[in-house]
């Protein structure tokens, strides 16, 4: 089931499109990391799905509701956000804080469900204390456990890991991994820290000025980041040509030595087609086999000098789609833990 499903959305400010034409799915139990540069839209997104800004047209689908001039009649409260700073009282404690928000939307038993928030998010010897005192994790998490009240089913988090330490991350982090695998929570996370959603997210939307530019699974991920093979051989021009011949749908690219790079259409540059798209034989896996290139070359009497698999990073192939790389908070990806 689709807990998001978004048609044409756009929002305009003045001649301004912040977010233009999206088209966006979300299914049941996905941690939807949500990408894009600064100003490509993200927030903007997150706040019409959450209902803080209307639309200026198209359509958004939450638990098969659809919205209406009206906004939502019951998807809404099955929806928690964090969206810019956690709305927190600064002199109250955490857990007034997420009494007051409790008994505001009726919690049944509000005592303990917001006990047991405070656990969930390792605050449980910090209730009583007032939340101007906590450090900027302390108020994330807080933060996290204000969007939980009320058990939502669709937790909407806008860059949620911003300006926090690396410990905090973590502990933030492993927060979210245990609310999708053990309750079955729906996320969407958007952030330009592709290192952190990297490591938690099952599907992603890649977003580039209002639009959804892919949205692909991990799998898809890794099969689009999936090695490319560097040949080398005495003839290039021939081998190239000769390559070109035998292995519809990959692409090719000559190295300034005359190496040749082939990928398959979800290897390198022409990840345009990576999905769905049109796509021979090599790409079927995402990329060449090296095998199969040894073996066509040869069998064409080419003399292979070199010939070697190369590794696709993922941060470069998230920055093509993204529109390029002019951006300094791009951190790179580290290898999954
Ligand atoms: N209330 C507003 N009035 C006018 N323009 C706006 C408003 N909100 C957003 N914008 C513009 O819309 C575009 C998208 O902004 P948005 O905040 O959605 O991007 P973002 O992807 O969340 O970026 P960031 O990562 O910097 O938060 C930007 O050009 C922004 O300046």
């Amino acid at each position: 089931m689709n807990v998001i499903q978004i048609n044409g959305l756009t929002k305009a400010y003045g001649g301004t499109r912040a977010v233009d034409g999206l088209n966006m799915r979300v299914g049941q139990g996905d941690i939807y990391g949500f990408v894009g540069k600064n100003g490509a839209g993200k927030s903007t997104t997150m706040k019409m799905i959450a209902g803080l800004v209307t639309p200026t047209s198209g359509s958004i689908k939450l638990f098969d509701e659809q919205r209406t001039d009206g906004g939502f009649s019951s998807a809404f409260s099955r929806i928690g956000t964090l969206i810019e700073q956690p709305g927190l009282l600064p002199n109250f404690s955490a857990f007034e804080n997420l009494m007051m928000k409790a008994l505001s939307i009726g919690v049944v038993r509000p005592r303990e469900q917001c006990t047991e928030l405070l656990t969930l998010v390792g605050l449980e010897d910090a209730g009583a204390r007032k939340t101007k005192k906590f450090s900027l994790g302390m108020k994330q998490r807080l933060g996290l456990a204000l969007a939980l009240v009320g058990s939502p089913d669709l937790l909407l988090l806008d860059e949620p890991f911003n300006g926090i330490d690396p410990e905090e991350t973590r502990a933030l982090r492993s927060v979210l991994m245990r609310l999708n695998h053990e309750r079955g929570v729906t996320m969407v996370i958007s952030s330009h820290v592709l290192d952190q959603l990297n490591r938690m997210a099952t599907r992603f939307g890649v977003i580039r000025e209002g639009s959804m530019v892919r949205e692909f699974t991990e799998e898809e991920l890794h099969t689009a980041c999936g090695s490319s093979v560097r040949v080398k051989t005495t003839d290039p021009a021939r081998s190239l040509a000769i390559l070109e011949e035998h292995l519809a749908g990959a692409t090719f690219r000559v190295e300034p030595d005359q190496g040749i790079v082939v990928a398959g259409a979800g290897g390198t540059r022409h990840a345009a087609a990576a999905f769905g798209g049109a796509a021979g034989d090599a790409s079927a896996s995402g990329a060449p086999r090296a095998e199969e290139i040894s073996r066509v070359l040869s069998a064409a009497n080419q003399t292979i000098v070199e010939l070697s698999v190369l590794e696709r990073d993922i941060e470069e192939y998230f920055v093509e789609l993204m529109g390029g790389a002019d951006n300094a908070t791009l951190p790179t990806i580290e290898p999954r833990r």
